[in-house]
């Protein structure tokens, strides 16, 4: 049985569809990351299953038990906002016991949750401290605290570190991802704006836009086999090339003529059928290498960003190509103004028609 299931949820506000056909399933002990474009519904999304907002249609079941109408606080979940939300009267352990005393849970019973999750998030130096007294990045896992001590069946964090500064937010998402192998068993649902934080602790990417799911897998099946191009585009930095062409080869391998003039070879395979049609070849910037025949793109490098380790080239546009840009590996002078030719492995080529990947 799945930890959590979402049956054809749905959600509008008046008469506005906010998100519909959500349908996904959750197991136990996994970190699913919810990405997509501002206003795509990932919080509406995370607040629906915490109970925080109405569910307008489909059903959402917490192991086994439909959770639509369970007021929040029965559900057994717990959710850590971006914002602390603790209180600045209390010490670190009084804002992690204060749920459970409400609770009326017996005294040494608070003791052990606290303590235990003082462990697990090194916060016991800082038990005795006022909030005022802890750094952004201590007062965030004092708020994951609060959660852990209720031991609760799903933990839903809503961006939980975008008020951080860069540092802090790195050292406090290796935190995380530390916190989720101490608790194996934990299933975790967490919100980002992040592409690093979503490739890094997920074990499961959804992508939600267009009112619905774009694609569900492992970082590495997202990046590597997007379904379609608004995946492709919105995982990997900068955004995967799209350049226009036609099939001119079928078979195991399928060869498209560019309408920028160049050709691309991919090992996706094509039908006879095939050939003529309109495709988008996709290619990722870290994918082209700078080659001598058979270029993909041959243009002006326009702009280049030395960023150390590597170099981003940004060629000029050529007839029927957007933008294409490149990223080779360390260091690269003098190459804005010059004429490059790139090209990329096959197995690197992507093929989109109408959209969707051609990949079987
Ligand atoms: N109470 C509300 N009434 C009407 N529309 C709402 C309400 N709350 C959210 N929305 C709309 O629902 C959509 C989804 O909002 P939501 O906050 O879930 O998006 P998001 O993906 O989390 O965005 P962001 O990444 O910017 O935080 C948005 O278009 C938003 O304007």
């Amino acid at each position: 049985m799945s930890e959590l299931k979402l049956t054809d949820v749905a959600k509008t506000y008046g008469n506005v569809d906010v998100l519909k056909d959500i349908n996904l399933e959750i197991e136990r002990g996994e970190l699913i990351v919810f990405v997509g474009p501002s206003g795509c519904g990932k919080s509406t999304l995370l607040r629906m299953i915490a109970g925080l907002e109405r569910i307008s249609g489909g059903t959402l079941e917490i192991e086994g038990q439909v959770m639509n109408d369970v007021p929040p606080a029965q559900r057994g979940i717990a959710m850590v906002f971006q914002s602390y939300a603790l209180y600045p009267h209390m010490t670190v352990r009084e804002n992690m016991a204060f749920a459970l005393k409400i609770a009326k849970m017996p005294a040494d019973q608070i003791d052990a949750a606290v303590n235990r999750a003082a462990q697990i998030l090194q916060l016991e130096p800082f038990l005795d401290r006022l909030p005022k007294a802890l750094s952004g990045g201590q007062r965030q896992r004092v708020a994951i605290g609060r959660a852990i001590v209720r031991d609760p069946k799903v933990y839903l964090f809503d961006e939980p570190l975008s008020n951080l500064d860069a540092a802090l937010r790195v050292a406090t998402r290796i935190e995380i991802a530390r916190l989720k192998e101490a608790m194996p068993d934990s299933t975790m649902i967490y919100v980002t704006h992040d592409q690093v934080e979503a490739m890094t602790l997920a074990s499961r990417i959804v992508v939600l836009a267009n009112k619905g799911i774009a694609q569900v897998g492992t970082p590495l099946e997202l990046y590597e086999t997007p379904d379609n191009e608004f995946v492709a585009q919105f995982i990997g930095s900068p955004a995967m090339n799209l350049l226009p062409g036609t099939i001119t080869g079928t078979g195991a391998t399928t060869t498209v003529a560019l309408d920028c003039g160049g050709a691309a070879v991919s090992t996706i395979p094509t039908e006879d059928a095939d050939a003529g049609k309109k495709v988008n070849v996709g290619v990722r910037p870290e994918d082209l290498v700078v080659a001598d025949g058979d270029p993909i793109v041959t243009g002006t490098v326009d702009f280049t960003e030395a960023l150390g380790e590597v170099t981003l080239l940004y060629f000029a546009k050529a007839p029927g190509a957007e933008s294409v840009i490149g990223k080779l590996p360390g260091i690269h002078r003098g190459l804005r103004g010059q004429t490059v030719s790139v090209t990329a492995a096959p197995e690197k080529i992507h093929l989109f028609h109408d959209g969707r990947s051609m990949r079987k």
